[in-house]
């Protein structure tokens, strides 16, 4: 789109009849909006106002996906809309480099055509690493594309993988009310999050009874008529009705022809770029999930816009912001931006923090939302926010207030502007007030 109002002549080449990509029909937006239904049937069966007693009517996972269907298609329409709109053409095929210059497409019937271009911009995602030794065919394994094709209604599933992928569908499978077993390869749930805010999942996770087994790494699959046994090395057996795997993800560039222009991705399918996301091919650029970290929607728009920049101008003055910020729809959901109290106590920084528990909100009160916390943390002397960590309903649009104020120079980032300025009352944006004094009235006089 960037390049298109750059008055450049552009093409995508999409594999799939409908535009999107993992983010609108495999990835972010099914998963949110499964999230969104699982979250308001849990609020429907607890608020005293709706749970009259009688038998509530049971939500399956064939149920909410057909919700999250209808959502998916009114994306890619968008989508596609926008790209009639602005002249961008499409073709429908399977894209490979001939050279720096040309892409063959190959259509679904195995016609191919050659697009010739000055510039070359690879955005073919990623998806779910499949470990060799699974069989992906068998009908109660799945990974968080096939999941979406779940048919039945499971009592019983097993994750393998606990990062964000895993803890969110854990989530969903325990909202609905089955048995979840969540088996993690690493010691504690999502150790890039402030520890204590992924130590607040861990409890709630525990509490709902979700079963976590920390430091677990899968020896073989059993698979039976009526269920499907995961063997650790450990020794133990977990028995389950279907096992999902998230265990990381893998860039989509096998299929590429890489060679024919001299690029080399790494054991993860991922490429390397500089930082306006040109290769080492000066007119092949890579964004998205295609070069790894952070793999997240949100950043990849923005590398994207930044790309084009830097193909219209020749250069590009902007940069993708440091703190990304992490949005993690478990539930309760998870956010944060900036430094973690443990990266600020291994740098030596003096911070102090201040915290709002969600349960002394009136908002929060109103909306039965009180499990959560907001925290923030500072810089003693300077009173500089360094980091935001929130838990609780609505925590990814409540960061963005504090990630606001982080991003203010020459001296606009101060925690005291959550106490100089006046709240709307009640909102749950009234806990960067009721933190900020919290974290005010710790420093010493
Ligand atoms: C379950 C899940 C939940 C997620 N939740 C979030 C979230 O809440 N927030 C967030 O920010 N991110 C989230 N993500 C990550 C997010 O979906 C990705 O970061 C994002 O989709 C990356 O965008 P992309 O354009 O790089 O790739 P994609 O969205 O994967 O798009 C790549 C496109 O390229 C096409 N393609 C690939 N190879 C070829 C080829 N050879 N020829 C033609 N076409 C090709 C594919 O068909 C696809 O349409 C989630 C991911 C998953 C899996
Ligand atoms: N709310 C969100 O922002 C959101 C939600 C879901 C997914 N995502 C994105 O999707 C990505 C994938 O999530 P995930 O939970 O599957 O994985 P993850 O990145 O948390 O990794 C899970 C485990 O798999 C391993 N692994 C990763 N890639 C591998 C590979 N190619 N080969 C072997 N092992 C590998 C990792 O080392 C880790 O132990 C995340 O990086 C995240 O950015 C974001």
């Amino acid at each position: 789109m960037n390049l298109s109002k750059n008055n450049k002549k552009v093409a995508v080449i999409e594999r799939h009849e409908a535009v999107g990509g993992g983010c609108v029909h495999w990835g972010t937006i099914p998963s949110k909006a499964l999230r969104h239904s699982v979250s308001r049937y849990i609020e429907y069966k607890t608020n005293p106002l709706f749970n009259t007693g009688d038998r509530l009517a049971r939500l399956t996972f064939p149920d909410i996906l057909r919700h999250a269907s209808s959502v998916i298609s009114k994306q890619s329409n968008l989508r596609s809309s926008f790209y009639d709109r602005n002249r961008i053409q499409m073709f429908q095929g399977d894209a490979r480099f001939i050279d720096k210059h040309t892409v063959e497409v190959t259509r679904q019937d195995g016609s191919t055509e050659r697009l010739t271009a000055k510039t070359i911009v690879i955005a073919t995602g990623s998806r779910p690493y499949r470990p060799p030794e699974v069989d992906f065919t068998h009908s109660r394994i799945y990974d968080s594309d096939t999941i979406l094709g779940l048919t039945h209604d499971p009592h019983r599933v097993l994750i393998y993988g606990a990062g964000v992928i895993g803890c969110e569908y854990a989530s969903i499978f325990k909202g609905l009310g089955a048995k979840v077993d969540l088996v993690n390869t690493r010691d504690r749930l999502l150790a890039f999050m402030d520890t204590e805010i992924s130590d607040a999942l861990s409890y709630h996770f525990w509490n709902s009874g979700i079963v976590i087994r920390h430091n677990e790494e899968f020896d073989h699959i059993e698979t039976r008529d009526d269920c499907v046994i995961m063997h650790l090395k450990s020794g133990k057996r977990v028995k389950a009705d279907c096992i999902l795997f998230a265990n990381g993800r893998t860039g989509n560039t096998d299929k590429l022809n890489l060679e024919a222009i001299g690029l080399k991705p790494d054991s993860r399918g991922q490429l390397k770029v500089n930082e306006t996301y040109q290769t080492e091919i000066d007119n092949v650029y890579a964004v998205g999930d295609v070069i790894g970290y952070p793999s997240l929607a949100s950043a990849a728009f923005d590398q994207g816009r930044i790309a084009a920049d830097a193909i219209s101008c020749g250069n590009c003055d902007e940069k993708l912001i440091i703190d990304i910020p992490a949005g993690i729809y478990t539930i309760p959901e998870m956010s944060s931006v900036g430094k973690t109290e443990q990266q600020l106590t291994a740098a030596k920084v003096p911070y102090e923090v201040g915290r709002a528990q969600f349960k002394h909100l009136a908002r929060a009160q109103i909306a039965g939302t009180e499990v959560g916390t907001l925290k923030i943390l500072f810089h003693t002397e300077t009173k500089e926010v360094l980091g935001v960590h929130c838990f609780g309903e609505r925590a990814s649009e409540i960061v963005h207030i504090g990630q606001a104020i982080m991003e203010q120079k020459n001296g606009g980032n101060n925690i005291e502007y959550f106490v100089n300025t006046t709240f709307n009352y009640p909102t749950m944006a009234e806990a960067y007030r009721v933190a900020a004094l919290n974290g005010l009235n710790r420093l010493f006089k």
